[in-house]
């Protein structure tokens, strides 16, 4: 059965297509949850995947990705707040604001959750790297900063980020446990 990925942002979509290929068709709905306001991207994404499958009607179930940037030397901002910041001052701000620090540690965290008629279930994927300058064309939001093993996520193909990002290692732990569920 084809997953309703709920979510605006192409380029989550384009690296879930790539790394659930062969295992289910990946549609994108752009339904506007509400984004609770809390500091687990946790709750933000199973609350978002209950109310859109609540909202949306139909069987087919959804699948919702909180995501954020956490820096080590600034206590964990942005975090939850990443698309607002994105918004608001920027990759590039982010980055000045960052590189003023000698820690330039940095993770990345998504939390997908997917919801069915059985209830919601969360999967998480996180990954440590490094704050530089912008560098890189490809990914998006904040990939042209984040270096992980001498590339930015920016400089490698959707299935190079998918093998090491956050994202692909939320995805990897779904694909287990859904290819679990369905045996
Ligand atoms: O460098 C990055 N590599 C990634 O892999 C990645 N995934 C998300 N982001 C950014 O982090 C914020 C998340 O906010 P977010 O989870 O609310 O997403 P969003 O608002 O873009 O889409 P939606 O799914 O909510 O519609 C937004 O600024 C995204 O651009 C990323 N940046
Ligand atoms: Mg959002």
């Amino acid at each position: 059965m084809a997953i309703r990925f709920v979510t605006g942002n192409e380029g989550k979509v384009r690296e879930a297509r790539e790394y659930l290929e062969g295992l289910e068709p990946v549609e994108q709905i752009e339904y506007d949850y509400t984004e609770i306001q809390s500091d687990s991207l946790g709750e933000i994404a199973a609350h978002g995947a209950r109310e859109a499958f609540e909202e949306l009607g139909s069987d087919e179930p959804v699948l919702v990705d909180d995501a954020g940037l956490f820096v080590d030397a600034l206590g964990g901002f942005p975090g939850p707040y990443s698309a607002y910041v994105e918004d608001t001052v920027g990759v590039e701000r982010l980055w000045q604001l960052a590189s003023e620090e000698d820690n330039r540690r940095a993770r990345f965290k998504t939390v997908l959750a997917y919801a069915d008629e059985t209830g919601i279930e969360t999967f998480e994927g996180t990954v440590a790297g490094t704050l530089v300058a912008p560098r890189g064309e490809g990914g998006f939001g904040y990939d042209p900063i984040f270096e992980y093993n001498g590339q930015t996520m920016a400089e490698m193909s959707t299935e190079e980020k998918n093998a090491i990002s956050h994202r692909g290692r939320a995805l990897a732990a779904f694909v287990e446990w859904y290819a679990d569920r369905e045996a």
